[in-house]
């Protein structure tokens, strides 16, 4: 029996132009300015210790890696230090009311009736957990992170990767074949069967469907029968 959904936010529950178009733009724009100002705080100084691993550079100097953060950020890595990073940068955005964090309707319909029902709803994100709050506090519907128990971005792995939905599933308290994970990336959907996990396909914008995923166009297509 299913009891609870992990959902995938861009292109899933969020227009993919929201993120492309809106958040990175702003990172990229921000990136530069952040990281010199705030380069000796603890949290910032963590990400960029992180990113010179990641770019095989213990050496690189702070231009060398902001310019492998713009770099990054151009060509869409989902790289952690990366995603830190823009979630403490979209923060000023939202504060300052720049943007709000964009919502389907027919996903916050959805995800408002799946908890009215029972089902516990969590969140899986390349986005950082701290992005994913800030998009869910200034959403397009308000705050509206009480819909959610749960949210996990690349520090349990990538998206891709089997491993980072068991990494998930031992920290909640259901098993894999009572959850349903929900995106629009068939190689998401493939790594989060191979843990065990259900699943269901958004298609918003034509994208090649898979017989091995149940897909849908908008959540006013979803069925739970397709699970029983
Ligand atoms: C949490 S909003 C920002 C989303 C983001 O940075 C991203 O890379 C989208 O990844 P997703 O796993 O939600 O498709
Ligand atoms: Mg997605």
């Amino acid at each position: 029996m299913i009891k609870a959904f992990i959902t995938d936010i861009e292109g899933t529950i969020t227009r993919i132009s929201f993120v492309k178009d809106i958040l990175f733009p702003y990172a990229a724009k921000h990136i530069a300015e952040f990281v010199r100002k705030n380069h000796a705080h603890a949290e910032v100084s963590e990400q960029i210790e992180a990113a010179k691993v990641a770019m095989k550079q213990p050496d690189a100097t702070l231009d060398d890696v902001i310019t492998t953060l713009q770099h990054w950020i151009e060509t869409d890595q989902k790289i952690t230090p990366l995603k830190q990073l823009q979630g403490m940068i979209w923060q000023h955005g939202y504060q300052n009311n720049d943007f709000t964090g964009h919502l389907y309707p027919d996903a916050y319909q959805f995800l408002q009736q799946q908890n009215n029902q029972g089902f516990v709803l969590y969140v899986y994100s390349s986005g950082s957990v701290k992005a994913q709050h800030l998009l869910f506090e200034f959403s397009d519907y308000g705050d509206i992170r009480a819909l959610f128990s749960g949210y996990f971005d690349t520090l349990v792995g990538g998206k891709k990767s089997a491993s980072s939905y068991q990494n998930i599933m031992e920290q909640l308290p259901y098993s894999a074949h009572e959850v349903i994970f929900l995106s629009d990336v068939l190689d998401e959907l493939d790594a989060a069967k191979a843990a065990g996990l259900h699943t269901c396909h958004l298609v918003r914008d034509g994208q090649e469907t898979s017989p091995e995923h149940f897909s849908i166009g908008d959540f006013t297509e979803f069925t739970l029968e397709q699970y029983r």
